[in-house]
């Protein structure tokens, strides 16, 4: 790819988790970053901190705007004002419990949210995405690590129901609405980004995860309990066939994920016939849920009291990442382990006991 001096990269739910990290380093790289988040689960305080990491220079080159996907005339506004180049889509909901009980909000927000961006961006020639997929795709894996082209299992109704949380299906839409896309419409560049599970924090400590209510993913639960708003852990499954007994998971750093997010967008401007082209972005190594907690005791200095229960509905037994073609296609490979994660995320939780809040 020539210069990125130019280049003006939408980012959608930028002020999210992923999103911030990802806003800090596209900045840094020379890419103008115009974010639009309807900061329904994130808050401004997170924006004004990219800024702040990036200084008065680069912040020049970052716009925010408050807006929905769901209303179309939000996406158009950003559009009929400049020119993309790409975008990159984090916007959408991805609380599972809350899914299972709504799952209309959340068809609504991520189906239709990512169908009007597809509609503006189409109206306005600008035909380049990276997609925030998950390793949710992979349900139950049959054999580990997952490859892209394994089968996507949860597609076939046994897998729907047996081995799939109902809640995360409109993941796998999301997947084949843009494969759809790009086939009717072969001028279309996207990657899918599969995250396996993206945890730590930018290393100044300033951003972070900041789930609201209590967290449902396992690195959050740890912090929140490390800082004293929970008073232990339940581990999920304890008699799992693997060493320890408890689940193993890829974990990836966060700012490994944001510098694959620029490896794509560098392979969408670079290469023509990329059409619609899935990635994993993970390290390739399994952590167990015991191991991760030792990890983070060691990082923090903190005891975590556990409870050990029964496994959790629909979480699979252990999953983690091929990382062959995104070393190779994107140049790119994590670069971080478990010890710099939760070093990252015990410095996040540390300097932000209650997150982006400024108090109780
Ligand atoms: N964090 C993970 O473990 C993980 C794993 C796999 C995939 N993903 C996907 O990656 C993306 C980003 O995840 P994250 O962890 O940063 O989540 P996040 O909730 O921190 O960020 C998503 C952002 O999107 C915004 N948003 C939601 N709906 C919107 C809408 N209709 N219009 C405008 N803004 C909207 C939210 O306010 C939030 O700031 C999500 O799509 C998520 O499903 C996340
Ligand atoms: O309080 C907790 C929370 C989690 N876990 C365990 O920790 C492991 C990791 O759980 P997370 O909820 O952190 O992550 P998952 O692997 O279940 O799923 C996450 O990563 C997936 C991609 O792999 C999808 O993106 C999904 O949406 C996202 O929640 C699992 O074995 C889980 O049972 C606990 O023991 N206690």
């Amino acid at each position: 790819m020539g210069s990125s001096v130019e280049q003006n990269i939408l980012v959608t739910g930028g002020a999210g988790f992923i999103g911030t990290h990802t806003a800090v380093q596209l900045l840094k790289e020379g890419f103008k970053v115009s974010i639009i988040d309807n900061l329904d689960n994130s808050v401004i305080e997170a924006v004004d901190r990219v800024r702040e990491l990036v200084g008065p220079d680069l912040s020049k080159k970052l716009e925010f705007t408050q807006g929905d996907l769901r209303n179309k005339g939000d996406i158009e506004k950003l559009f009929s004002k400049q020119r993309f180049d790409a975008v990159i889509h984090f916007a959408g909901l991805k609380a599972v419990g809350e899914s299972v009980g709504n799952p209309r909000r959340y068809f609504d927000n991520n189906l239709v949210g990512t169908i009007n961006l597809y509609e503006t961006m189409a109206k306005h020639n600008c035909k380049m995405m990276v997609f925030s997929s998950s390793a949710t795709v992979y349900g139950q894996p049959e054999k580990i690590p997952c490859m892209e082209d394994f089968e996507l299992k949860a597609m076939n109704p046994y897998g729907r129901t047996k081995s799939q949380p109902y809640s995360l299906l409109w993941q796998l839409f999301l997947e084949e609405i843009a494969r759809d896309i790009q086939a009717a419409e072969p001028e279309w560049r996207i990657v899918l980004l599969r995250y396996f599970n993206p945890v730590g924090a930018h290393e100044s400590g300033r951003i972070g995860e900041d789930p609201k209510g209590i967290p449902n993913n396992l690195m959050p639960y740890i912090q929140q309990v490390a800082v004293g708003r929970l008073p232990e852990l339940n581990v999920y499954g304890h008699d799992y066939p693997t060493e320890d007994g408890s689940a193993v998971r890829d974990y990836i750093h966060v700012m490994d994920l944001a510098d694959g997010h620029i490896a794509a967008l560098r392979k969408l401007f670079d290469d023509p016939k990329i059409g619609c082209t899935a990635y994993n972005l993970g390290t390739g190594r399994g952590t167990s849920v015991l191991e991760m907690v030792a990890a983070f005791e060691k990082a923090s200095g903190k005891k975590i009291p556990i409870k050990l229960c029964p496994r959790r509905l629909g979480d699979a037994t252990a999953v983690y990442a091929s990382t062959e073609k995104a070393e190779k296609e994107l140049g790119w490979k994590a670069k971080y382990g478990v010890e710099e994660m939760c070093r990252d995320q015990w410095n996040w939780a540390n300097n932000n006991p209650w997150g982006y809040q400024k108090k109780l």
